[in-house]
């Protein structure tokens, strides 16, 4: 898809109004390419009033935007793919309104609820399952809710003990940075190889650890996750809390509030190239060649992108670093499953190495039940037959009608959810936080509390980097 530029028409340039935030919020059918479109061949430089120039239309930027439009100063929003949302993608599927990309909230996300009470927008309860089908000694066991959330409390609760004390402020991850010296170097695999467990203990903990480090639990953090755990309340259930609600009209329904106020000038299929710093000022070149200057220009993509734009001075170390080994898991795989059978809404996992690693019941349709899947990177989820297969494992007697799947870590522009590496917190933090010179970042992967798979911590982030630019204007 490829649109031609016309002088007349604004949204051909790249430029939204308000009235088109919506259309470009749900603009791409699930499992159609989110690659941005090559919108305005872009031989001009575009002159632009800009106070700040914000790179990336995510819950970060649209953030910065609407906190600098409150400022009373003017935000310039450039965004590479041909709708907004980033990690965040509402669309619909087999006739539900379906999550993408980021799916639930949890009701201890305070700046998130802060942004539904201004824009007078409800949450609702996520279906709630039934049954849990987990890994047994032979083959998989079916377990009621209570006595299976029981279980894993107590599992949870043993490896992350001691987390308590080393983010005794979960929202000030370096408070107790002398006591994460010795656990800040472990992998969750490097955790879960300390503790005494029977090798189904030991699967009911890898299926989640896999999930979220995308593949190999050796590739996250024990404090990544640790953190989470601390600022849900500190126990697995509440933890699970962060999976239980909804926003009506979909997790882009704020963001698309936070750019309507800020009357923030969009530009979509605008991918930036590079930034470039001299004197009082910081020029943008996008792709096209199109040019912008600002006082100032906050980078609000993902940490991996960053080393896909050349700045000039390069980056500091920290993003450097925090950008080539990546805070983006490299697997990040969300499948919508149409399912028909006679089985309650069950919530399945299966332990690490396993093609799907864990299922979630989403709504009843008419000829069955939507489920969200997670899988490992050993499922070939463009194999019809192979997702069948794996999708019967999980949930037997159950026959799969059909499958939408978004393959996140493979997007140019955004990567999957975030889960920070070993070392990498005391390793970046808390230069990563800090500007280089009028170039400001922000991003959930690099939030001081609810970091990576969170679009609280997005948020976070957006408010630290939007007062951080202010101050450059
Ligand atoms: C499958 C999945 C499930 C998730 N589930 C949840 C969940 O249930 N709950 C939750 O709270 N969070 C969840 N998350 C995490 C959440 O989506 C992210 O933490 C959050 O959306 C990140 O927002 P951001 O603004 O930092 O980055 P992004 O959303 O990545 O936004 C960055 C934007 O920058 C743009 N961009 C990149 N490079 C350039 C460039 N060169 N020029 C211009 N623009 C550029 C991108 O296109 C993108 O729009 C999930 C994420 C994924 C992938």
């Amino acid at each position: 898809m490829s649109f031609r530029r016309s002088a007349s028409n604004p949204a051909a340039d790249g430029r939204l109004g308000r009235r088109s935030l919506l259309k470009a919020a749900g603009a791409s059918a699930l499992g159609a390419t989110l690659l941005s479109t090559t919108v305005g061949a872009g031989r001009a430089h575009a002159a632009t009033a800009a106070d700040v120039i914000i790179i990336g239309a995510g819950y970060a930027g649209a953030t910065v935007a609407r906190e600098l439009a409150l400022k009373g100063l003017k935000p310039l929003v450039l965004e590479a793919q041909n709708r907004i949302g980033g990690r965040v993608f509402t669309t619909t599927y087999a006739g539900a309104q379906i999550e993408a990309g980021a799916g639930w909230l949890g009701p201890q996300q305070p700046l998130i609820h802060a942004e539904l009470r201004r824009y007078n927008i409800g949450t609702y309860e996520d279906v709630a399952a039934e049954q849990f089908i987990l890994p047994g000694t032979q083959g998989f066991q079916t377990l009621d809710p209570t006595a299976a959330l029981t279980s894993l409390d107590q599992l949870w609760s043993t490896f992350y003990s001691g987390s308590a004390n080393y983010f005794e402020r979960p929202y000030d991850p370096l408070y107790r940075a002398d006591l994460l010296q010795s656990v800040d170097p472990l992998s969750l695999a490097d955790r879960l190889g300390q503790l005494s467990l029977s090798p189904t203990e030991k699967q009911w903990l890898n299926s989640e650890t896999s999930v979220y480090s995308g593949g190999s639990s050796s590739l996250g953090a024990l404090t990544g996750m640790a953190q989470w755990i601390q600022l849900a309340g500190g126990t697995y259930g509440e933890y699970t809390t962060t999976m239980s609600l909804r926003p009506v009209g979909g997790m882009i329904a704020v963001l698309q509030k936070m750019l309507t106020e800020a009357q923030a000038d969009v530009r979509l299929s605008s991918p930036v190239k590079k930034v470039t710093q001299s004197g009082g000022t910081v020029t943008v070149e996008t792709t096209s060649g199109a040019t912008f200057t600002a006082p100032a220009v906050v980078v609000a993509t993902s940490t991996n992108t960053w080393k896909n734009i050349t700045f000039s001075p390069g980056l500091p170390t920290a993003h450097k670093r925090a950008s080539s080994e990546g805070i983006g898991i490299p697997h990040a795989t969300k499948v919508w499953v149409h399912v028909q059978g006679s089985i309650p809404p069950s919530v399945a996992q299966a332990g690490e190495g396993s093609p799907i690693l864990m299922m979630v019941p989403q709504v009843k349709t008419a000829k069955g039940r939507l489920y969200v899947a997670f899988t490992g990177p050993s499922l070939d989820v463009a194999n019809a037959s192979a997702v069948q297969t794996a999708v019967q494992q999980l949930l037997p007697g159950t026959t799969v009608l059909e499958y939408q799947a978004m393959e996140w870590a493979k997007q140019q522009y955004t990567g999957g959810w975030g889960l920070r590496r070993p070392g990498q917190l005391l390793g970046l933090f808390p230069a990563i936080e800090q500007p280089h010179g009028r170039i400001l970042f922000a991003g959930g992967d690099i939030a001081k509390g609810w970091h990576g798979a969170f679009i609280e911590g997005a948020i976070e982030s957006g408010f630290r980097a939007a007062g951080q630019a202010a101050t450059l204007v």
